[in-house]
């Protein structure tokens, strides 16, 4: 085994194709040389994804992106990036390489990158692939906060639904329901764009604590769900507490600097039988339960709550 190991690692070290594997931390563990040169990535180092994409941007290399606001880009990018078990798409570099990019993603979040150039390839038909593939984009993001939306979101509660149950991942996961406060009477004080400010803002914090195996969207006016697959109640409740404070703490709007917002959490375990539907009605009625209670605190679900041998 240990020969066929260097054998393939030699392999990756002297193609000309790109190979990449990220843990489900989103850290880079493997980039074969190709990879480094294209990323500017020194041999023994490990960086997390976002700081890669961050330096290169400022550095003006690696991938070319198109917007105004990296960390906007960023925000829109991570709601997508590795929820899904597969996908293939065209990006290029600034050096004026194109890469045909496919990403592999296993349960457990790991996830292998391969990339070849096909700069010399159907150039002439490029900006419609690229046209489509922004349409997809657009398809799953919500416009203001640039998270993925319902349609996005609701697909990944399904992926989770149907997630393989195993000894050590005995659960298929839980299901936050989000709702900001009073967020009529923040409206009507500050006015909507102030408003979506603080939509805008409650996604950023929120995103900031998101791991790659979740999903985060916006499903309504206010109201935004996360997934957590494979992950029990308490695990669950600790990671939103997180969020809860997070939020706190955050002051929105500049010619506001004394304005603060909070917002309320239902949860539900997913339970056997659970579809899309079923579950997100347990979550938002745990939610209704979390507002009358006072707001800007969690609520589980309980039928979640009264079983014990959920709870990891
Ligand atoms: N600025 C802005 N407001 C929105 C958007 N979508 C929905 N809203 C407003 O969000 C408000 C939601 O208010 P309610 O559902 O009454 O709830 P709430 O005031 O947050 O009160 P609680 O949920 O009970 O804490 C409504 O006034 C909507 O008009 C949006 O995209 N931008």
């Amino acid at each position: 085994m240990n020969d066929l190991f260097q054998s393939l690692f030699q392999l990756f070290e002297s193609s000309p194709v790109l190979v990449a594997a990220y843990d489900g931390f989103d850290r880079l563990r493997y980039a074969n040389r190709a990879f480094r040169s294209a990323y500017f990535i020194e041999p023994e180092e490990m960086p997390f994804w976002p700081d890669l994409m961050r330096r290169n941007h400022y550095a003006e290399r690696g991938t070319v992106i198109r917007a105004e606001d990296f960390e906007e880009w960023l925000i829109s990018t991570q709601s997508r990036r590795g929820k899904v078990g597969f996908r293939a798409f065209e990006t290029d570099l600034v050096d004026g390489r194109w890469l045909w990019m496919t990403e592999t993603v296993q349960e457990d979040g790991w996830m292998l990158c391969i990339a070849t150039d096909v700069t010399d390839l159907k150039a002439s038909t490029r900006e419609v692939r690229q046209d489509r593939d922004l349409a997809i984009k657009a398809s799953y993001t919500d416009e203001l906060t640039g998270v993925a939306n319902r349609r996005f979101v609701t697909a990944r509660i399904e992926d989770m639904l149907q997630g393989q149950v195993t000894d050590e991942s005995p659960l298929p996961g839980c299901l936050c329901v989000f709702d900001v406060d009073h967020f009529k009477i923040i409206n009507d004080q500050y006015g909507h764009h102030n408003g979506d400010l603080v939509l805008k803002d409650f996604a950023k914090c929120i995103h900031r604590l998101v791991r790659r195996t979740d999903c985060f969207g916006r499903v309504g006016g206010e109201e935004f769900v996360l997934t957590l697959p494979a992950t029990s109640i308490e695990q669950a409740r600790l990671i939103v507490e997180r969020m809860l404070v997070g939020v706190r703490k955050s002051r929105p709007l500049k010619d506001r600097p004394d304005f603060k917002y909070t917002f309320s959490v239902g949860i539900a375990a997913a339970q056997v039988g659970d579809t899309a539907i079923s579950l997100f009605s347990r979550a938002d009625r745990a939610l209704y339960r979390a507002k009358l209670a006072g707001r800007d605190q969690i609520h589980i679900d309980d039928a979640s709550s009264d079983r014990p041998s959920q709870i990891g």
